[in-house]
């Protein structure tokens, strides 16, 4: 497998509309978007898009994510960051599946199944443990038709 693209970081926060007002406010971000609830993966998450090499917005994102209820997979996680903070890092791939049986057949923890992301596309995690530390969501690469 190559490493791809980093898509995006994840953020966990308590609170969105907060978070969304410190990366327009404190931080000048021009282009974010709306929030939106993803039930089925227990969260509501917001895009922060940063600017590309080319200062436009194709560069890497900020995920901003909220837990929606005590179910949530980052409720835990917020319980123990009150102020919540980097939660994991997208890496893109060509194809999820390929993916799937590399990072299994080196042993690596798979959480859960392949699902549907925030992008459309297809995902699995990564447990933080086999990953130096680091929870790691692997993406299959947005279609820009
Ligand atoms: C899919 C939509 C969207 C997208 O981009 O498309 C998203 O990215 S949504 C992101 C939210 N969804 C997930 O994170 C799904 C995968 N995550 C999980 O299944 C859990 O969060 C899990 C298993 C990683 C941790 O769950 P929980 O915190 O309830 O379990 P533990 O407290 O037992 O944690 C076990 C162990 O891992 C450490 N940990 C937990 N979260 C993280 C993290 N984000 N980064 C690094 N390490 C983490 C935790 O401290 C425990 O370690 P220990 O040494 O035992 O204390
Ligand atoms: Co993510």
């Amino acid at each position: 497998m190559k490493l791809g693209r980093l898509n995006h970081v994840g953020v966990a926060t308590p609170d969105i509309d907060a978070a969304i007002a410190f990366y327009r406010d404190t931080m000048g971000a021009t282009d974010i978007t709306e929030p939106f609830d993803m039930p089925e993966q227990g969260v509501r998450v917001a895009f922060v898009n940063t600017p590309g090499a080319g200062g436009n917005m194709d560069g890497t994102q900020v995920e901003l994510i909220a837990p929606l209820g005590e179910n949530s997979p980052i409720f835990g996680f917020i319980r123990k960051n009150p102020l919540g903070g980097q939660h994991h890092v997208a890496f893109e791939v060509p194809d999820i599946h390929a993916a799937h049986d590399w990072f299994t057949g080196r042993g690596k923890r798979v959480l859960g199944t392949i699902r549907t992301g925030a992008h459309g596309t297809p995902v699995f995690f990564v447990h933080p443990r086999d990953m130096n530390g680091m929870l790691t969501e692997i993406m299959e690469t947005p279609r820009h038709d």
